[in-house]
């Protein structure tokens, strides 16, 4: 006999958790089944390992640029005690307090393998071999992200080359390391490992510049500072083959150059944790990403009963746009009206780099893309007082793109130290559409790196 729920979960990553809390808090009985460790990818092998990891490098970075504490640097960075903080913020792959969470939460919670087997109905593999049936009433919401891509290059597979979760959670700092794929987690992970004392490293990014789906000006300013940390910056070109022997691991590239290093971390994107669903059981095509409509109901499948949300519908590869896509779909479940239309038009990014990358919304190509007549304005992050009581030799940019039709903001970019925390005004003047005449009203506070939005909106003209 299945157990029937108003709605069933598949995937306890932080999107998942947030779906089943907030459609269990409108009053549904809610079940939510996860493989592994809830919390998912973010809390144990991506988010938080990832910035501990990155942490004391960027301490370290901070106080190199502030006069008098430059003093105080002297010695190596302490690596056991900054690995043992990377586990502590992993909750040492424990997740009882989350487990804790769902049931305060008033979430079931049942551990084990989901398939989909009918319209609605869904079994799961207990982790001692048992089958459960569940069966949803209102909902079956997926959530289960997406695994790291491995590019089918010769010896690849077989060189065992680390990808993000082994990247995040290594015991000990690889002597020199090759990064294939210089996007998010390939940038993050050069920098970590090559602050926390790798010798040698060397970032490969087949396109042209590294972050390359933001404004070009990141890929230059990350590539200078890269640079200076001594990590090799290598773009527009790719790896062809791959061997591992006699302790190293060689990888040739397309102008016929071998690197070679003692690991290669692979970060050339993601995709779709759907091949073992049981997709085909609804009409759908195991290993492709779940198309959704911004009530995030499955497009492909009739009478709006799948939901997919989080990294698996491919709309927006972050916690928090994931997590926001969450409250709309249990919103939508719980009967509301409820679109998700702002992972489109104010997806927030920060990349922990230093200089951090902050941007919202549209780059100024991406907005011509669009047909949208716009202008940007930009302004050093350094030239403001904010950044010189931050320390010395502070660099970076920052960038309004205006849409002159409008006279709105529809994209931010911000690089330098910190940048991120500029990110979230940018993020409501979007949201908001609020109109530049209006937000020449908004004040920042001296001396505040956030005087940048003064400077840009009199070089806008106001
Ligand atoms: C190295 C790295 C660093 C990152 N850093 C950041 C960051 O700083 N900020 C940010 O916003 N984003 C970051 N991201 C992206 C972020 O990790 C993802 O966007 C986020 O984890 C997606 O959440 P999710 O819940 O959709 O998927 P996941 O976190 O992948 O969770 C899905 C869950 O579903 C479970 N599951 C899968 N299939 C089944 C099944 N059949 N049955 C039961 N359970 C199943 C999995 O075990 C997993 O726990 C990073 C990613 C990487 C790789
Ligand atoms: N701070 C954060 O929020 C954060 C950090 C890490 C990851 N993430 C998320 O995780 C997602 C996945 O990150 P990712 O870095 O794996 O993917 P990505 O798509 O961000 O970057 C992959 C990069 O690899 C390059 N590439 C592809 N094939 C290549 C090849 N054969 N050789 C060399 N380069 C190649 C691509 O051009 C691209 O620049 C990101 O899109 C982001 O949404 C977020």
């Amino acid at each position: 006999m299945a157990e029937r729920y108003e709605v069933v979960v598949i995937g306890g990553g932080a999107v998942g958790e947030n779906v089943a809390g907030r459609v269990a808090a409108g009053g549904l009985r809610t079940v939510l089944v996860e493989k592994e460790l809830v919390g998912g990818e973010c809390s144990y092998w991506a988010c938080m390992p990832s910035k501990a990891l990155l942490r004391p490098g960027e301490a370290i970075m901070a106080a190199r640029r502030t006069p008098g504490a430059r003093a105080a640097l002297s010695g190596d960075i302490d690596v056991d005690e900054a690995l043992r903080r990377r586990d502590a913020l992993a909750s040492h792959w424990d997740d009882s307090g989350q487990v804790e969470w769902l049931e305060s939460a008033g979430v079931d919670f049942v551990r084990g393998r989901a398939r989909l087997v009918d319209e609605r109905k869904v079994n799961v593999i207990e982790p001692d071999g048992s089958m459960r049936e569940l069966e949803a009433a209102r909902a079956v919401v997926v959530a289960t992200g997406s695994v790291a891509a491995m590019p089918p290059i010769k010896g690849l597979a077989e060189a065992a080359p680390w990808d993000s979760r082994k990247a995040t959670t290594a015991r000990s700092v690889p002597e020199s390391l090759i990064v294939m794929g210089g996007g998010a987690v390939g940038a993050e992970m050069a920098q970590a490992w090559r602050t926390l004392g790798s010798h040698k490293v060397s970032l490969i990014e087949s396109q042209d510049r590294l972050l390359p789906g933001e404004a070009a000006v990141v890929g230059a300013a990350l590539a200078q500072s890269f640079t200076d940390m001594g990590i090799e910056v290598r773009t527009g070109t790719r790896v062809v083959s791959v061997e591992r022997r006699d302790g190293s691991i060689f990888a040739e590239l397309d102008d016929g150059e071998v690197l070679s290093a003692q690991e290669l971390i692979v970060a050339v994107g993601r995709k779709p944790a759907t091949e073992d669903l049981g997709l085909e059981s609804i009409g759908l095509q195991a290993g492709e990403y779940l198309r959704v409509d911004d009530r995030l109901c499955v497009v492909d499948v009739p009478a709006g009963w799948l939901y997919a949300v989080g990294d698996v519908n491919g709309r927006n590869l972050f916690t928090h746009m994931g997590k926001y896509q969450a409250r709309m779909a249990a919103d939508v479940i719980l009967g509301k009206k409820a679109l998700a239309w702002a992972d489109a038009t104010a997806n927030t990014r920060v990349i922990f780099t230093d200089p951090q990358v902050a941007a919202v919304g549209l780059t100024a190509e991406s907005a011509r893309n669009k047909g949208l007549k716009v202008r940007s304005v930009e302004h050093p992050f350094g030239a403001v007082a904010g950044a010189a009581a931050l320390g010395e030799g502070i660099e970076g940019h920052c960038e309004l793109v205006i849409d002159e039709d409008r006279g709105i903001i529809v994209g931010a970019t911000f690089i330098g130290p910190g940048a991120g925390e500029l990110l979230h005004a940018a993020t409501i003047a979007i949201v908001g559409e609020v109109p530049l005449e209006r937000l020449w009203h908004a004040v920042p506070a001296f001396p505040t790196v956030s005087e940048v939005w003064l400077r840009m909106m009199e070089k806008y003209g106001l």
